[in-house]
Protein backbone atom coordinates (compact mmCIF):
# COMPACT_ATOMS: atom_id res chain seq x y z
CA UNK A 1 0.00 0.00 0.00
CA UNK A 2 1.40 3.67 -0.61
CA UNK A 3 -0.35 6.47 0.83
CA UNK A 4 0.48 10.41 -0.52
CA UNK A 5 -0.81 12.41 2.06
CA UNK A 6 -1.14 16.57 1.20
CA UNK A 7 1.33 16.37 -1.73
CA UNK A 8 2.38 20.28 -2.62
CA UNK A 9 5.20 21.79 -4.45
CA UNK A 10 5.98 25.23 -5.87
CA UNK A 11 8.94 26.18 -7.98
CA UNK A 12 8.75 29.85 -7.43
CA UNK A 13 7.55 29.70 -3.89
CA UNK A 14 4.95 32.02 -4.77
CA UNK A 15 2.63 29.42 -7.22
CA UNK A 16 1.53 26.19 -6.44
CA UNK A 17 2.70 23.49 -9.44
CA UNK A 18 1.01 21.00 -6.88
CA UNK A 19 -1.48 21.62 -4.33
CA UNK A 20 -2.50 18.96 -1.16
CA UNK A 21 -2.75 16.14 -3.15
CA UNK A 22 -3.74 12.93 -1.51
CA UNK A 23 -4.71 9.62 -2.08
CA UNK A 24 -4.18 5.89 -1.16
CA UNK A 25 -3.86 2.85 -3.64
CA UNK A 26 -3.91 -0.50 -1.17
CA UNK A 27 -3.81 -3.02 -4.15
CA UNK A 28 -1.83 -4.25 -6.90
CA UNK A 29 -2.79 -1.73 -10.11
CA UNK A 30 -2.09 0.26 -13.17
CA UNK A 31 -2.59 3.59 -12.36
CA UNK A 32 -3.03 6.37 -14.80
CA UNK A 33 -1.98 9.81 -13.93
CA UNK A 34 -3.95 12.08 -16.07
CA UNK A 35 -4.54 16.17 -16.68
CA UNK A 36 -3.69 18.66 -18.76
CA UNK A 37 -0.16 20.44 -20.16
CA UNK A 38 1.42 21.76 -16.80
CA UNK A 39 -0.97 20.17 -14.56
CA UNK A 40 1.98 19.29 -12.07
CA UNK A 41 1.34 15.81 -13.30
CA UNK A 42 5.36 15.44 -13.51
CA UNK A 43 6.01 17.37 -10.46
CA UNK A 44 3.85 15.64 -8.35
CA UNK A 45 5.24 12.04 -8.85
CA UNK A 46 8.82 14.67 -7.97
CA UNK A 47 7.39 15.91 -4.99
CA UNK A 48 6.13 12.84 -3.59
CA UNK A 49 9.08 10.52 -4.27
CA UNK A 50 11.32 13.70 -2.86
CA UNK A 51 13.32 14.22 -5.98
CA UNK A 52 12.22 17.73 -5.40
CA UNK A 53 11.79 20.27 -2.66
CA UNK A 54 8.06 20.24 -1.74
CA UNK A 55 5.56 19.19 1.55
CA UNK A 56 3.16 16.23 2.20
CA UNK A 57 4.54 12.61 3.13
CA UNK A 58 4.39 9.60 1.10
CA UNK A 59 4.41 6.00 3.18
CA UNK A 60 4.69 2.65 2.08
CA UNK A 61 2.82 0.42 4.30
CA UNK A 62 2.29 3.05 6.77
CA UNK A 63 6.29 3.08 6.72
CA UNK A 64 8.20 6.40 5.86
CA UNK A 65 8.97 6.70 2.24
CA UNK A 66 13.31 6.77 3.02
CA UNK A 67 12.91 3.13 4.58
CA UNK A 68 11.25 1.64 1.64
CA UNK A 69 12.67 3.66 -0.60
CA UNK A 70 14.58 0.12 -2.48
CA UNK A 71 11.12 -0.67 -3.16
CA UNK A 72 10.29 1.95 -5.36
CA UNK A 73 11.70 2.96 -9.01
CA UNK A 74 11.50 6.02 -11.21
CA UNK A 75 11.64 6.47 -14.76
CA UNK A 76 12.17 10.16 -15.52
CA UNK A 77 10.68 11.37 -19.02
CA UNK A 78 12.48 10.84 -21.69
CA UNK A 79 13.66 14.67 -22.25
CA UNK A 80 15.44 14.45 -19.31
CA UNK A 81 17.60 11.20 -19.90
CA UNK A 82 20.86 12.00 -21.25
CA UNK A 83 21.49 9.52 -24.03
CA UNK A 84 24.91 10.44 -25.12
CA UNK A 85 25.97 8.61 -21.84
CA UNK A 86 28.59 5.61 -23.00
CA UNK A 87 26.99 3.02 -20.67
CA UNK A 88 25.73 -0.39 -22.50
CA UNK A 89 22.60 -1.76 -22.47
CA UNK A 90 23.49 -4.11 -20.08
CA UNK A 91 25.19 -2.40 -17.80
CA UNK A 92 22.06 0.27 -17.96
CA UNK A 93 20.08 -2.72 -16.71
CA UNK A 94 22.24 -3.60 -14.24
CA UNK A 95 21.97 -0.17 -12.42
CA UNK A 96 18.77 -1.30 -11.28
CA UNK A 97 20.82 -3.88 -8.99
CA UNK A 98 22.75 -0.54 -7.22
CA UNK A 99 19.83 0.22 -4.48
CA UNK A 100 19.93 -3.06 -3.15
CA UNK A 101 23.77 -3.48 -2.88
CA UNK A 102 26.41 -2.14 -0.61
CA UNK A 103 28.86 0.49 -1.87
CA UNK A 104 31.67 -1.16 -3.26
CA UNK A 105 30.02 -4.31 -3.89
CA UNK A 106 30.81 -6.47 -7.06
CA UNK A 107 27.95 -7.46 -9.23
CA UNK A 108 27.86 -11.07 -8.76
CA UNK A 109 27.02 -13.61 -12.20
CA UNK A 110 23.42 -14.71 -10.56
CA UNK A 111 23.45 -10.83 -10.95
CA UNK A 112 24.39 -10.98 -14.75
CA UNK A 113 21.77 -13.73 -14.67
CA UNK A 114 19.23 -11.15 -13.69
CA UNK A 115 19.77 -8.74 -16.07
CA UNK A 116 19.79 -11.50 -18.80
CA UNK A 117 16.50 -11.98 -17.99
CA UNK A 118 15.29 -8.91 -17.21
CA UNK A 119 16.21 -8.29 -21.09
CA UNK A 120 14.53 -11.62 -22.35
CA UNK A 121 11.26 -9.94 -20.62
CA UNK A 122 11.63 -6.98 -23.03
CA UNK A 123 12.53 -8.49 -25.67
CA UNK A 124 16.08 -6.85 -26.16
CA UNK A 125 18.64 -9.50 -25.13
CA UNK A 126 20.44 -8.99 -28.44
CA UNK A 127 21.41 -5.85 -27.94
CA UNK A 128 22.74 -6.03 -24.47
CA UNK A 129 26.38 -4.69 -25.73
CA UNK A 130 25.40 -2.30 -27.65
CA UNK A 131 25.87 1.49 -26.68
CA UNK A 132 22.45 3.29 -25.20
CA UNK A 133 22.88 5.88 -27.87
CA UNK A 134 22.07 3.34 -30.62
CA UNK A 135 18.83 2.47 -29.61
CA UNK A 136 15.50 3.25 -30.86
CA UNK A 137 12.76 5.58 -28.11
CA UNK A 138 11.30 2.44 -27.78
CA UNK A 139 14.01 0.44 -27.44
CA UNK A 140 15.37 2.44 -24.85
CA UNK A 141 12.30 2.62 -22.67
CA UNK A 142 11.80 -0.96 -22.58
CA UNK A 143 15.60 -0.61 -21.32
CA UNK A 144 14.39 1.94 -18.40
CA UNK A 145 11.24 -0.96 -18.03
CA UNK A 146 13.60 -3.57 -17.77
CA UNK A 147 16.14 -1.47 -14.82
CA UNK A 148 13.03 -1.59 -12.56
CA UNK A 149 12.54 -5.13 -13.22
CA UNK A 150 16.00 -6.17 -12.16
CA UNK A 151 15.29 -3.66 -9.13
CA UNK A 152 12.41 -5.67 -7.96
CA UNK A 153 10.94 -2.39 -7.26
CA UNK A 154 6.87 -3.09 -5.58
CA UNK A 155 5.73 0.60 -6.36
CA UNK A 156 6.77 1.81 -10.19
CA UNK A 157 6.60 5.11 -11.38
CA UNK A 158 7.00 6.06 -15.14
CA UNK A 159 6.69 9.09 -16.49
CA UNK A 160 5.40 9.64 -20.22
CA UNK A 161 6.77 6.10 -21.00
CA UNK A 162 4.76 5.87 -24.29
CA UNK A 163 6.24 9.35 -25.79
CA UNK A 164 6.92 9.11 -29.35
CA UNK A 165 7.31 5.01 -29.42
CA UNK A 166 6.27 2.41 -31.66
CA UNK A 167 3.29 0.65 -31.10
CA UNK A 168 5.47 -2.86 -30.46
CA UNK A 169 7.29 -1.49 -27.66
CA UNK A 170 4.25 -0.14 -26.06
CA UNK A 171 2.48 -3.14 -26.58
CA UNK A 172 5.67 -5.39 -25.20
CA UNK A 173 5.79 -2.74 -22.02
CA UNK A 174 1.69 -2.75 -21.60
CA UNK A 175 1.83 -6.80 -21.16
CA UNK A 176 5.37 -6.50 -18.81
CA UNK A 177 3.41 -4.13 -16.60
CA UNK A 178 0.54 -6.32 -16.54
CA UNK A 179 3.00 -9.14 -15.43
CA UNK A 180 4.20 -7.22 -12.90
CA UNK A 181 0.70 -6.27 -11.57
CA UNK A 182 -0.03 -10.26 -11.23
CA UNK A 183 3.31 -10.26 -9.16
CA UNK A 184 1.47 -7.67 -6.49
CA UNK A 185 3.59 -4.00 -8.17
CA UNK A 186 1.71 -0.94 -8.36
CA UNK A 187 2.95 1.00 -11.44
CA UNK A 188 1.61 4.57 -11.65
CA UNK A 189 2.03 5.59 -15.36
CA UNK A 190 1.98 9.51 -16.57
CA UNK A 191 -0.31 9.28 -19.72
CA UNK A 192 -1.25 11.65 -22.26
CA UNK A 193 -3.45 9.60 -24.80
CA UNK A 194 -6.79 9.63 -23.26
CA UNK A 195 -8.29 7.21 -26.03
CA UNK A 196 -6.10 4.54 -24.35
CA UNK A 197 -7.42 5.03 -20.70
CA UNK A 198 -9.91 2.68 -20.18
CA UNK A 199 -7.98 -0.28 -21.59
CA UNK A 200 -4.60 0.41 -20.01
CA UNK A 201 -5.46 1.28 -16.42
CA UNK A 202 -7.56 -0.07 -13.43
CA UNK A 203 -7.21 3.14 -11.04
CA UNK A 204 -7.26 6.90 -12.50
CA UNK A 205 -6.00 9.94 -11.03
CA UNK A 206 -6.64 13.19 -12.58
CA UNK A 207 -4.93 15.98 -11.97
CA UNK A 208 -4.99 19.52 -12.46
CA UNK A 209 -2.56 21.34 -9.67
CA UNK A 210 -5.17 19.79 -7.01
CA UNK A 211 -6.51 16.61 -7.33
CA UNK A 212 -10.25 16.41 -9.50
CA UNK A 213 -10.67 12.55 -9.04
CA UNK A 214 -9.57 9.21 -8.34
CA UNK A 215 -10.69 5.77 -7.84
CA UNK A 216 -11.13 2.85 -10.19
CA UNK A 217 -11.10 3.98 -14.01
CA UNK A 218 -15.14 3.12 -15.16
CA UNK A 219 -15.96 5.04 -12.15
CA UNK A 220 -13.71 8.25 -12.37
CA UNK A 221 -13.44 8.55 -16.42
CA UNK A 222 -16.53 10.81 -16.60
CA UNK A 223 -16.81 13.60 -19.05
CA UNK A 224 -17.79 16.07 -15.63
CA UNK A 225 -14.17 14.81 -14.12
CA UNK A 226 -12.81 15.17 -17.85
CA UNK A 227 -14.26 18.67 -17.81
CA UNK A 228 -12.84 19.77 -14.53
CA UNK A 229 -9.80 18.93 -15.48
CA UNK A 230 -9.25 19.96 -19.35
CA UNK A 231 -11.64 22.66 -19.74
CA UNK A 232 -15.13 22.34 -22.12
CA UNK A 233 -13.01 21.73 -25.21
CA UNK A 234 -11.71 17.98 -24.55
CA UNK A 235 -13.24 15.35 -26.54
CA UNK A 236 -12.66 11.59 -25.40
CA UNK A 237 -14.22 9.16 -27.28
CA UNK A 238 -14.80 7.14 -24.18
CA UNK A 239 -15.84 8.61 -20.67
CA UNK A 240 -19.42 8.05 -19.43
CA UNK A 241 -21.10 11.06 -18.17
CA UNK A 242 -21.93 11.19 -14.69
CA UNK A 243 -24.39 14.29 -15.13
N1 LIG B 1 11.96 22.89 -13.17
C1 LIG B 1 10.93 23.73 -13.17
N2 LIG B 1 11.09 25.03 -12.85
C2 LIG B 1 10.07 25.90 -12.83
N3 LIG B 1 8.80 25.57 -13.14
C3 LIG B 1 8.56 24.29 -13.49
C4 LIG B 1 9.60 23.31 -13.53
N4 LIG B 1 9.08 22.14 -13.91
C5 LIG B 1 7.75 22.35 -14.10
N5 LIG B 1 7.45 23.64 -13.86
C6 LIG B 1 6.11 24.25 -13.93
O1 LIG B 1 5.26 23.58 -13.01
C7 LIG B 1 3.98 23.33 -13.57
C8 LIG B 1 3.70 21.83 -13.59
O2 LIG B 1 4.61 21.20 -14.49
P1 LIG B 1 4.68 19.63 -14.71
O3 LIG B 1 5.82 19.37 -15.63
O4 LIG B 1 4.66 18.96 -13.40
O5 LIG B 1 3.29 19.37 -15.42
P2 LIG B 1 2.82 18.09 -16.25
O6 LIG B 1 1.39 17.88 -15.90
O7 LIG B 1 3.75 16.95 -16.01
O8 LIG B 1 2.93 18.66 -17.72
P3 LIG B 1 3.11 17.96 -19.17
O9 LIG B 1 1.88 17.14 -19.43
O10 LIG B 1 3.18 19.14 -20.07
O11 LIG B 1 4.37 17.16 -19.10
C9 LIG B 1 3.99 23.97 -14.96
O12 LIG B 1 3.43 25.25 -14.87
C10 LIG B 1 5.47 24.05 -15.30
O13 LIG B 1 5.72 25.13 -16.15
Amino acid sequence: MIAFDNISASYDGVHQAVADVSFTIDKPAIIGIIGPNGAGKSTFIKSALNLIEGSGTTTVDGQSLQKRKKEVAYVEQKSDIDYTFPITVGECVSLGLYPKKRFFQRITKEDWHKVDHALELVQMKDFKDRQIGELSGGQFQRILIARTFVQDATFIFLDEPFVGIDATSEQIIMELLNGFKKEGKEIFIVHHDLSKVERYFDELVILNKELIAQGPTDEVFTKTNLKQAFGDTIFVGGGQSND
